[in-house]
């Protein structure tokens, strides 16, 4: 230990809030008017305070609680032993195969255990940067980039939350056809600057979402871009669309659901496939690589376990030949820091990244993080380089205390039915 500090961890702050989202559309249905997150504060006995960040929904808010009281009396600087840390999963909460509706792909055990822990590992780095006086990198081995590159992540959207919704208004309007896609495009680019484009489709039939990828390419020449449907399509879809749109798409992620389905439409096509659906766990690895099936991961550190696990895949990725980046879901500051630490440490990061950010009016942190050119500068200020915004944090944590428990889960499904009362989750193929 660091001669003169205390890095035992004296207690861990765990709170649960609501978030605003706009009324996002995806194939599952329509982002609620608030969203879940954890927010994760590792306290040492030197009185330095880490932070992370992760998905809130009650099962990983369940698991957090134990965890945290584990971890205490640890130093943040064992992180081996954090991971080797163990609490049972109620079973009842990965029943199912798959986690919302699959878009954050396979649900086990051991998946939630380390989309808890990983908050926790962020926090510890933060906590020993800021004892340190590194900054996250660099206890990772090191920035190899100075900014970290991001794509607009564009979405089908409403203009506002169906009547009688409480939400709160966002100013980026309605995009519902191509015309709506290139202009929220453009707005994306006058004010973040990405150079590159990524559409939420398996929401509208696939030649409407073709249409809108074209138009993109009208409006933006040269620019990448990425079509992501959720795993909505079939194989045969999947090859049309990938045949339609091979001249200006960069990647095609999840256009089916699983790996057997992914390999089938990488062997017709040249069109790279991505995921963050079939391989979101070091167990999927093997069958994924062997059989083909994805030319580019998309780590999400959450689930993946962590910033030291992001590392551990990106060397599996080079060493097979395929690429990797970073999937996003709605997030804060603290996991855009984190994403961009562990980022800027990757040699083969030959993508960029995505992010909901933008999309999050709301943040924890006294100052937001800033796109410059599409991209995140790399912080080298002790830690993550964030600071909590502690009147934010307990405005945004009494509106999780006060909800009544319908958005403590997130349930895009639910949210449909607001709007289309009879909606059901989609059978799959849905095209
Ligand atoms: O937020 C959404 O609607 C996205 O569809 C999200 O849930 C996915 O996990 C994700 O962004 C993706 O790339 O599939
Ligand atoms: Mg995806």
């Amino acid at each position: 230990m660091t001669a003169g500090l205390d890095l035992t961890v004296t207690g861990v702050r765990l709170t649960p809030i609501l978030v605003a989202d706009p009324p996002l559309l995806n194939t599952q249905g329509v982002h609620q008017p608030y969203t879940p997150r954890l927010i994760v504060e590792v306290v040492t006995d030197g009185g330095i305070t880490g932070y992370g960040e992760t998905y809130g929904d009650t099962k990983y808010l369940e698991l957090a609680r134990p965890l945290a009281g584990k971890l205490t009396g640890r130093r943040v600087t064992d992180l081996n032993g954090l991971f080797a840390l163990d609490v049972a999963v109620d079973a009842s909460r990965v029943e199912d195969a798959v986690d919302v509706g699959g878009l954050r792909g396979v649900q086990t055990a051991d998946k939630l255990r380390l989309s808890v822990l990983s908050a926790f590992e962020v926090a510890c780095l933060d906590a020993l940067g800021k004892a340190l006086g590194l900054p996250v990198h660099a206890l990772l081995g090191g920035k190899v980039r100075d900014a970290v590159e991001y794509s607009a992540y564009l979405f089908y959207k409403w203009g506002a939350h169906p009547l009688g919704v409480a939400g709160e208004k966002d100013d980026w309007g309605a995009a519902l056809d191509p015309a709506g896609v290139v202009e929220q495009a453009r707005g994306f680019t006058e004010r973040h600057g990405f150079t590159s484009f990524k559409l939420k489709g398996g929401v509208f039939p696939p030649e409407e979402e073709i249409a809108a990828v074209r138009a993109l390419a009208a409006a933006f020449p040269g620019h990448p871009l990425r079509l992501d449907p959720n795993g909505a399509w079939s194989v045969e879809t999947s090859v049309r669309v990938a045949r339609e749109l091979g001249d200006v798409l960069e990647y095609l992620e999840d256009p089916v659901l699983g790996t057997p389905a992914m390999a089938e439409v990488a062997a017709r096509t040249d069109v790279p496939l991505a995921t963050n659906m079939c391989v979101t766990t070091f167990a999927e690895i093997k069958e994924a690589f062997t059989e083909d099936a994805v030319q580019v991961v998309l780590s999400d550190h959450h689930y993946w376990g962590g910033l030291r696990n992001t590392q551990h895949l990106a060397a599996l990725c080079a060493a097979f030949g395929v690429g990797v980046s970073m999937h996003s879901n709605t997030h804060l500051g603290i996991s855009l820091a984190a994403m961009t630490h562990v980022a800027a440490t990757v040699p083969d990061l030959h993508h960029a990244c995505d992010s909901h950010y933008p999309w999050q009016s709301e943040d924890v942190l006294t100052e937001r993080l800033v796109f410059d050119g599409g991209r995140i500068a790399v912080s080298d200020a002790p830690g993550l380089g964030v600071e909590l915004d502690r009147d934010r944090l307990a405005f945004l944590h009494r509106r999780w205390a006060e909800d009544d428990g319908r958005l403590r889960d997130r349930d895009d499904v639910a949210a449909m039915r607001v709007a289309e009362p009879g909606w059901t989750a989609p059978a799959t193929p849905r095209w």
